[in-house]
């Protein structure tokens, strides 16, 4: 599938235009369907995004926040991707907006999985957008590279839903949208920033198994073109 780079000066400049270029999505979708979804990555790139985004004003009483992937920890914890999103996008106008965690107390990740994918399949599909980021190893959302889902949560035969990875580079264990939930949103984005991630992204474009950099499952085979957003 094809793939549109869109290059900024700087990541201020980059988060002002994805703000704009998302919210267009969302408020799109609420006018054609009365409801729109966004699926979002955590880390520490889309944090200026997030706080542009947070201040667009669209109808966010309609729309659904959630995460392409969580660490298995409670919101409470630094490390979780639902704390990122409740400290920096929850904020301003889209307080309102109403907010999907993957991660749920259970008696293992693999229930809380099943739990999410119960509650996500009520969002309905595709997602309107989805926000994919990218480590130097070329994962992607808890796609990781070693990844003991990784096969299943690529392959284009598993189902929508949430499924466990448990990974070297991924520290806890991560709950994940898989390949099938993500790969054909309405609007399909990669956002990346830095010279090193553009290396991989190079790198990842060239020929090799989808296993050692699973962005390639995305670059390669996603419904939708993939919009790169980049910046030095
Ligand atoms: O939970 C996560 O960490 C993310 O969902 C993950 O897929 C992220 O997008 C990449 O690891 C890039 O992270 P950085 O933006 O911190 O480089």
């Amino acid at each position: 599938m094809s793939a549109r780079l869109h290059e900024f000066k700087d990541g201020a400049a980059l988060a002002e235009a994805l703000a704009d270029r998302v919210s267009a999505a969302l408020a799109d979708a609420v006018a054609a369907r009365g409801k729109a979804t966004i699926a979002v990555s955590g880390g520490s790139t889309p944090k200026a995004f997030f706080k542009s985004l947070s201040t667009r004003d669209i109808d966010w009483a309609k729309v659904t926040i959630t995460l392409v992937d969580e660490r298995f920890v409670p919101a409470d914890n630094p490390r979780s991707n639902h704390l990122l999103v409740a400290e920096n996008l929850l904020q301003g106008k889209a307080q309102a907006a109403h907010f999907l965690p993957l991660y749920r107390q259970a008696d293992s990740a693999d229930e809380a999985a099943k739990i999410v994918s119960r509650d996500a399949d009520a969002l309905g599909a595709p997602f309107d957008v989805v926000i994919l980021g990218m480590g130097t190893d070329g994962h992607t959302a808890s796609f990781f590279p070693g990844g003991s889902n990784l096969a299943t949560a690529i392959s284009a035969e598993t189902p929508r839903g949430v499924i466990t990875m448990e990974a070297e580079g991924a520290g806890e264990t991560r709950l994940t949208f898989t390949f099938a939930s993500l790969q054909d949103a309405r609007l399909l984005v990669l956002h990346i920033e830095g010279q090193g991630k553009k290396d991989v992204l190079a790198a990842a474009e060239g020929d090799g198994p989808e296993t050692d950099m699973p962005i390639r499952a995305v670059l390669r085979r996603a419904a939708t073109p993939v919009d790169i957003y980049w910046a030095p």
